[in-house]
């Protein structure tokens, strides 16, 4: 019988995305979809492109009903709104993996500082796996609910993470420069992704603000062992998908080619993870659950480059190696 799966959020990217790739799981099938907006429609009206390859009719969210009929719910759903929806799941027994922020940090109050809101769940912040089954996959094995990470999280962690538990850079100065494609800021109407917005256009935002750079020094502070200094400034790109990250920081006597051994080392067991030798491009990856990264010399700096697609490995692919994780699966299945 097969993984039975339900899509939570279901008329936004990431929910497209993962039923895209679920599409060709192997032993996954997706059962129900959830929206506020859109009940009653089918599937395939909100996304043309799965016409003639997965029809379900879109249903309105009830807790008790979804977790009857699916041994996993992905919630796709912003931050803010997720967490509610997952404490009801997982309190009527089914298993959840949360694409957004609300499980990932690991206080309360860096949670309430960074969010602005009050977690209606404060008992599993601090006290939920993060997503990331290159260093966590025992705890995610045997989760009831997953942090599926950041996108822009992903990109930096997996570089600086095993550098900094080696030992091999300092950690009192690391800046994470990101690009990212438009798909990253979700599917809702909002002007500053309006075709007019970003086409011909690259722009910083969340400058010194973003609430993906406490998520990349906790997650390296809880791997590493270390809590780093470190800037992180995202760009809206005009590209559909994918995240570019050059991360500069400062060597301890250690070279390109230390860091690439280091990773190599690390990754050996990691199907997702490729320390490659050229610069990664967001191409190289697209529309897989990769990430390619790559070490530059450069004087007193390294110079670290990582490429994954924000939709798979920063989304819906990471989640999917998550659920083949829960459910005893090689991580790979589907991928
Ligand atoms: N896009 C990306 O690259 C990444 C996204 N994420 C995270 O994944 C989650 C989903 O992202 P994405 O698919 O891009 O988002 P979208 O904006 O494309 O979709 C969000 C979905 O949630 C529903 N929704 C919106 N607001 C609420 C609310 N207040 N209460 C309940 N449902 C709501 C919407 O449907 P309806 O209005 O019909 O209910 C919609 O189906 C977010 O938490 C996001 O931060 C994580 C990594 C990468
Ligand atoms: C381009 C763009 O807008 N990207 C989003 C990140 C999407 C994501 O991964 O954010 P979550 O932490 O909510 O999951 C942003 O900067 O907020």
């Amino acid at each position: 019988m097969p993984i039975r799966v339900g899509i939570i959020g279901a008329t936004g990217y990431t929910a497209l995305e993962v039923a895209r790739l679920l599409l060709a799981h192997p032993e996954a099938k997706v059962v129900a979809a959830t929206s506020r907006a859109e009940v009653g429609k089918s599937i395939s009206e909100i996304h043309p492109s799965l016409a003639g390859r997965w029809d379900v009719t879109i249903e309105s969210l009830d807790a008790a009903k979804i977790a009857e009929k699916c041994d996993v719910v992905m919630s796709c759903l912003p931050h803010g709104a997720s967490a509610e929806t997952c404490k009801q799941l997982v309190e009527q027994g089914t298993r959840v993996i949360d694409f957004s922020a609300d499980f990932r940090l690991s206080s309360r109050d860096l949670y309430e500082q960074w969010y602005g809101v009050v977690h209606p769940w404060p008992e599993r912040i601090g006290n939920t796996v993060y997503g990331l089954p290159e260093f966590f996959a025992d705890e995610i094995a045997n989760a009831d609910l997953v942090a599926n990470p950041g996108c822009y999280p992903t990109s930096a962690i997996l570089p600086l993470a095993p550098l900094v538990a080696a030992g091999l850079i300092e950690t009192d100065d690391v800046i994470v420069d990101s690009k990212s494609g438009v798909s990253g800021a979700g599917r809702s109407a909002k002007v500053g992704t309006l075709y007019c917005e970003v086409n011909e256009s690259i722009a910083a935002y969340g400058v010194g603000c973003h609430r993906h750079q406490p998520e990349m020094i906790d997650l390296v502070d809880r791997i590493g062992g270390t809590s780093l200094s470190l800037l992180f400034t995202p760009h809206l790109t005009p590209m559909d998908r994918g995240i570019l990250s050059t991360i500069y920081v400062k060597p301890k006597k250690s070279t390109a080619a230390e860091v690439m051994a280091c990773w190599e080392q690390q990754y050996a067991e990691c199907p997702f993870v490729t320390p490659v030798a050229h610069l990664p491009a967001t191409k190289h990856v697209s529309g897989t659950n990769h990430v390619q990264m790559t070490a530059r010399d450069g004087g007193n700096r390294l110079i670290l480059v990582s490429a994954i697609d924000n939709l798979a490995k920063g989304a819906s692919g990471a989640a999917i190696q998550n659920m083949n994780v829960m459910f005893g699966l090689p991580q790979t299945a589907g991928l």
